[in-house]
């Protein structure tokens, strides 16, 4: 958690030494630490709404009786997430490394400056957390081909990568060429980046060449243009991508919670997900779970 401290004020002297204080930071480290992300998980948002709760609660001079109820909640929804983070298994200084330099990058610039083709943020990178849980997946299941629709800067792609054997390999599908770049920069960092085999074009043409050359995964993990995964989701079924017993992973399938809260409320891409739930749901070749995990990660099997 950060808070704020002026040192000058706190010994009484602003003037002889005004020096600010993040978390323990000093300037000139707050000035290369990265911008924090934004919540973008059902969780994270919930936590931000009950802080606010419980903030109104105290200008208002409720009971303490109901502050303090508040409060109980307020810690036990805000503290599962770190909880996560420091009983998880770590990351790799290569991850670690990548995570950061994806938080540092100014990803409006990059857009305004036209080397992006869409305004991309840190917030989509998957992180900690969701990349451990794709590494035990590729690990419980030997998997050695995997197909990744959306990469980004290639924090899944490289968590997954780290868990396949030498011979195995990642199909990462990106259309945005400087992502592609940036991915490159950091996979080179690592002895496990040259598994990924990156195609820089629209998933959907890449899986169609995939298709035509009998191409086929054990493991395909969807995290693109949400509007996009019903035709990732068939194409996958109606050809033989999807090598047999192999797993569907599908992201952002609780899309901050806009699936299931009134639909007046969703975005395009929650009601693209909306219905892609649906379509999953009704669909019979198949079964499948969805996790609460960050912002909602369901598993897909063909029967
Ligand atoms: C949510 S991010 C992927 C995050 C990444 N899997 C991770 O774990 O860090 C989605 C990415 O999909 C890419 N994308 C969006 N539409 C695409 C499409 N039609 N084909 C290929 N990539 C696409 C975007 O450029 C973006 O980099």
């Amino acid at each position: 958690m950060c808070f704020l401290t002026i040192w000058g004020r706190r010994q009484g002297n602003v003037s002889q030494r005004s020096r600010f204080s993040i978390g323990g930071l000093t300037m000139s480290q707050l000035l290369t630490t990265p911008p924090v992300a934004r919540p973008v998980t059902p969780l994270g948002i919930l936590v931000e709404k009950l802080e606010n709760v419980r903030k109104l609660a105290e200008n208002e001079e409720v009971s303490a009786s109901l502050l303090n109820a508040l409060q109980e909640v307020e810690a036990l929804a805000g503290g599962l997430d770190p909880y996560l983070d420091e009983t998880t298994t770590e990351e790799s200084a290569a991850l670690a490394n990548l995570a950061q330099k994806t938080a540092q990058e100014d990803w409006s610039k990059r857009f305004s400056d036209g080397e992006t083709v869409r305004q991309l943020e840190q917030e989509m990178l998957s992180g900690h957390i969701e990349g451990q849980t794709l590494k035990i997946f590729v690990s419980m299941m030997g998997a050695k081909r995997i197909l990744e629709v959306g990469m980004f800067t290639g924090y899944s792609a490289l968590a997954m990568a780290e868990a396949l054997p030498e011979d195995g390999c990642i199909i990462a599908c990106e259309v945005d060429q400087y992502v592609a770049d940036f991915a490159r920069s950091c996979f080179d960092e690592s002895p496990h980046g040259s598994k990924i085999d990156i195609k820089v074009a629209p998933a959907l043409e890449t899986m169609q060449g995939l298709a035509e050359t009998q191409e086929c995964f054990d493991l395909v993990f969807i995290d693109a243009d949400k509007g996009g995964y019903i035709d990732y989701f068939k194409l996958l079924l109606e050809s033989n991508l999807l090598a047999p017993g192999g797993i569907i992973c599908v992201d952002n399938t609780l899309l901050q919670g806009q699936p299931y809260l009134p639909e007046q409320q969703r975005t395009a891409n929650g009601e693209a997900i909306a219905q892609f739930n649906r379509f999953v749901a009704d669909d019979d070749r198949v079964e499948q779970v969805l996790l609460p995990l960050r912002d909602g990660l369901t598993l897909i099997r063909r029967k």
